[in-house]
């Protein structure tokens, strides 16, 4: 069978490589009837070439063998035809060991070891073969034990922990939720007043329920929704906050949310836009966020009676009255065996003051310190939400209010919010900052925290002098550093993680790449061009890679040697396999560098006569010092 036909100079090359690719300590000769004439005529002494793997010469890969059926068979398909050999083949591997060699030639030009020479005259050709360096110490043995796609069984591979090779299940699983949340579609028989589009954003789904009781009128007696959109160009996920008949008839209030949109920071959600629509059937403005998938409000998370167990302490039941010292008693038991632990208290101070911090330094104040308006995510990352809609919703009911000369007014209204809001964590109840309650509230913290919680919540509610949040910073003290250690342990965490799946998108794209062009049922009316040419070459490695089979025919599965082939063949290492076709008639000699040129050149002319073309380019890019 001579399936590559068309190249004789190759055909000398393949030659030589075949003979090393019998690269036992019995070295094998190649039979001088298989070298072609016209070849000899020009080469009657051949050294083999160096091969470059960034070589953009056409690839030297067409190493194919005819087995011809004469007594002057090489000697390796002599010993296939013998059964001396598996016909099968072992994979190129170093990890796990292999107890039997694949039939690898190692042809690592650069950092390979200068070996002596020997030199044998065939036909008048003269072929120069290296000496094998340390055959017995290799840890793959010669190839005239194996064939290409046969392992033997000796060994086991190692499966390793699961988690010491992917993503932690609970990363996994956070990301996986998020992915969700941000892709879920509303049912528009459940929403069938949804606008299908509004302004530049489509795909609304309600992240509350839409609330038709006009009573609702959360912001400053506005009715208000939350939607998830996305941007119908860019594909981002965001959230729209919509304040229910809405009219603006005043742009002043629009300097307020320039400068909200500048604002960024890591414990804010970020306003990206406003604008007002018709979309609803009403007169609405649209406040745009960024989406924070999965996220809760803090009076979900810490004070809803949805909680299996929570209520709130300060809750009497007006029909059973009891004495003070009783109800006090009570309230005590109940914070101390309920209450949240004292170090989250302060991560969350140390959040707030520093988004309130950002916030008082641009001239702004955040007017909405609120358990309803503050979100959290499963990281415990807190963001204040809703900014800047209290100022231009303010500015409309009272446009002879000078928002300049008022915020520092509104800076000190954060900061009596934030103290009850601290108090209110502490004693886990949203009535503890009630007039009545603050007292008894405080007596509380006082037993059940560190003076220094309830000193910064003393110094937040005393409305007497002027404060300022980064009179805070001595409060929270050393446990600033505790906060920061905690992050960089995280960041390191996930750091590790990402490294455990870095690699995956880029042998993703190579995979495709691979898979696109192998078997393909026909391309350009060729119905045989996914099975000629460059193309048989991809097939072969495919079945190299991804088929081995034992001694004995069981499929053979090594992820190691999987990711090996394929981080070779993206880097177009110039290490050399041999590849055998499925009959076992003939065996291909090809290095990682001829096979990455096949498929470039074989998916460039697919990726050419495409419809949709993916950006597939990168791949490979740089990996060269990552195998
Ligand atoms: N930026 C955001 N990203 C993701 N989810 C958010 C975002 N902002 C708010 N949410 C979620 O949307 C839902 C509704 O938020 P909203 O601020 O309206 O809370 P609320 O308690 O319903 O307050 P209101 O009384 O003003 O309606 C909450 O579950 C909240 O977690």
């Amino acid at each position: 069978m001579d399936w590559m036909p068309h190249n004789h100079s190759r055909s000398l090359s393949a030659r030589l490589d075949l003979a090393r690719a019998s690269n036992s300590p019995s070295k094998q000769n190649i039979s001088p009837s298989v070298i072609p004439k016209n070849v000899l005529a020009h080469a009657n002494e051949f050294i083999p070439r160096v091969i470059s793997s960034s070589a953009s010469a056409s690839p030297n890969f067409l190493n194919s063998y005819p087995v011809p059926n004469s007594a002057t068979v090489h000697p390796l398909a002599k010993k296939l035809e013998e059964g001396d050999v598996s016909s099968h083949a072992t994979p190129e591997t170093t990890s796990p060991p292999l107890t039997n060699s694949p039939p690898v030639l190692h042809e690592k030009l650069g950092n390979s070891p200068a070996l002596p020479a020997y030199q044998e005259n065939v036909g008048g050709t003269t072929y120069f073969y290296q000496f094998q360096a340390n055959t017995e110490n290799r840890q793959t043995p010669a190839v005239t034990d194996n064939v290409p796609n046969t392992v033997t069984t000796e060994y086991n591979v190692y499966t390793g922990k699961h988690e010491s090779f992917f993503l932690s299940e609970d990363i996994r699983n956070d990301i996986l939720n998020r992915n969700v949340l941000s892709l879920l579609q509303p049912d528009p028989q459940q929403y069938p007043d949804l606008p299908h589009e509004v302004d530049s954003y489509h795909e609304l789904f309600p992240l509350e329920p839409i609330s038709h009781n006009n009573l609702h009128k959360a912001h400053m007696g506005y009715q208000a929704s939350m939607y998830k959109a996305t941007h119908i160009k860019t594909g981002t996920h965001y959230c729209l906050r919509r304040i229910h008949g809405f009219r603006l008839s005043n742009t002043k209030c629009m300097a307020f949310v320039e400068l909200w949109k500048k604002l960024s920071h890591s414990n804010i959600v970020q306003l990206k836009e406003v604008f007002t629509t018709k979309a609803f059937g009403d007169n609405s403005m649209i406040f745009v966020y960024d989406y924070h998938p999965g996220s809760q409000t803090l009076l979900n998370k810490h004070f809803s009676p949805e909680q299996t167990g929570y209520c709130d302490p300060f809750l009497n039941d007006a029909s059973t009255p009891r004495p003070y010292s009783y109800q006090k008693n009570n309230l005590l038991r109940h914070t101390q065996n309920n209450k949240l632990p004292e170090s989250l208290i302060w991560n969350y101070i140390i959040q707030l003051t520093s988004a309130l911090r950002i916030i008082h330094s641009a001239a702004l104040a955040c007017r909405s310190l609120d358990p309803t308006k503050i979100i959290i995510n499963s990281q415990n990352r807190l963001r204040l939400s809703c900014l800047g809609i209290m100022d231009v919703v303010l500015q409309e009911t009272n446009s002879t209010i000078s928002h300049v000369a008022l915020i520092q007014h509104y800076q000190q209204e954060d900061l009596s919010a934030l103290g009850k809001l601290v108090l209110a964590l502490a004693c886990k109840s949203t009535m503890a900052v009630q007039r009545d309650n603050i007292s008894t509230a405080l007596d509380i913290v006082s037993r059940s925290y560190t003076p220094d919680l309830r000193n910064l919540i003393m110094y937040l509610l005393s409305t007497q002098q002027r404060r300022s949040v980064t009179d805070l910073m001595p409060m929270i003290g050393a446990r600033f550093y505790t906060q920061l250690d905690n992050l960089h342990n995280q960041i390191e965490s996930l750091d590790n993680e990402l490294s455990k799946e870095v690699q995956n998108g880029r042998l993703f794209r190579l995979i495709s790449k691979l898979a696109t062009i192998n078997e393909r049922p026909d391309f350009n009316m060729e119905s045989t061009w996914a099975e000629t040419g460059d193309r048989y070459m991809l097939k072969l490695f495919r079945d190299y890679v991804f088929h081995q089979v034992t001694e004995e025919g069981h499929p053979w599965l090594d992820m190691a040697h999987i990711i090996q082939c394929l981080n070779k063949l993206d880097v177009g290492v110039p290490e050399k396999i041999c590849l055998m076709s499925r009959d076992e008639q003939s065996i291909l000699v090809v290095s990682y560098a001829e096979l990455k040129h096949c498929l470039e050149q074989s998916f460039g002319e697919l990726a050419s006569t495409s419809v949709i073309h993916h950006d597939l380019s990168d791949v490979g890019v740089g990996v060269d010092d990552k195998l």
